[in-house]
């Protein structure tokens, strides 16, 4: 298997056809995304970033073109596809430890034992600092944490792919700085293969391996690819002050306020 084409999407259109008329959101979409890679997507409100990791995922099919997973088309949800979305999407009536229980039993359900099955339930959430909330509900933990069990039932399905729509989006900046550092020791660890949508520039920059930039809706497509090219582990301090730090952001911010500056009033 080419690990270089680990994520392969090819020509791909999505057009909805709503009560209003047809609306095309996506065109001409071709990337590629090696394994391990963490690329981030970007791009104004509207422009079609969710759309495209919903086309990842297998939540949506596309009008036409092709998206192929480890050289298989992606022809629905899968949990080798995980997702992470903004609000979590934990069971409120569930503690931490059975939320991530769920899609571990899905997963390896058939193939392992109990005592296994509660061994990767009890790894994933040491992996997000969270044992001690084990037998907490949604309701008696923070938004970061809530947010953090939804990382960790992610991962403890052992995705090949980790995909993420603003999972910080709704965090406070400490915590979301907070998370984003957690983020990136967990991948180093796992070497998992992420794409997330995003809307900060920074955090673009300080995750990703490539930053996949969207022109403005209708008909959005990729304008540009920024490659960071910055060595890992990366320091958020030590990187503030970093001169390439700085140019991928220049680069970024160009791209979103001068060259799409105007994002179509009726792309919504
Ligand atoms: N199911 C749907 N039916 C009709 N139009 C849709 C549907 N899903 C998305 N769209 C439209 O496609 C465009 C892209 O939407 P999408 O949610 O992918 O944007 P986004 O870049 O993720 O936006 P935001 O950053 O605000 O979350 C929007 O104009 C949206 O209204």
């Amino acid at each position: 298997m080419d690990d270089s084409r680990f994520i392969d999407i090819e020509g791909v259109e999505m057009v909805f056809h709503t009560r209003k008329g047809v609306f095309h959101a996506l065109r001409e979409i071709d990337l590629t995304v090696a394994k391990g890679e963490f690329i981030t997507l970007i791009g104004h409100s509207g422009c079609g970033k969710s759309t495209l990791l919903n086309l990842i995922a297998g939540l949506t099919r596309p009008t036409d073109g092709v998206l192929l997973c480890a050289n298989r088309e992606i022809a629905g949800p899968s949990p080798e596809r995980s997702v992470v979305f903004q609000n979590h999407s934990l069971l409120p009536w569930l503690t931490c430890y059975e939320n991530i229980h769920l899609g571990v039993e899905r997963v390896f359900g058939k193939t392992d034992s109990k005592a296994q099955l509660r061994e990767r339930t009890m790894a994933a959430l040491a992996l997000v600092g969270l044992t001690a909330a084990e037998t907490k509900r949604p309701n008696e933990i923070s938004g970061g944490m809530k947010q953090r069990v939804g990382i960790a039932r992610a991962l403890a399905m052992e995705p090949k792919v980790l995909l993420m729509d603003e999972p910080f989006g709704a965090l406070d900046a400490l915590t979301r700085a907070h998370l984003q550092d957690e983020l990136l020791k967990i991948v180093a660890a796992t070497r998992s293969t992420v794409v997330m949508v995003t809307h900060d520039v920074d955090e673009a920059v300080l995750l990703s391996d490539r930053i996949v930039m969207l022109t403005n809706g209708p008909a959005a497509t990729i304008g540009e690819i920024v490659d960071v090219q910055i060595e890992r582990p990366r320091d958020r301090v030590a990187l503030a002050q970093d001169a390439r730090y700085m140019a991928y952001r220049t680069a970024v911010l160009e791209f979103l306020y001068r060259k799409q500056a105007h994002p179509a009033k009726d792309a919504a």
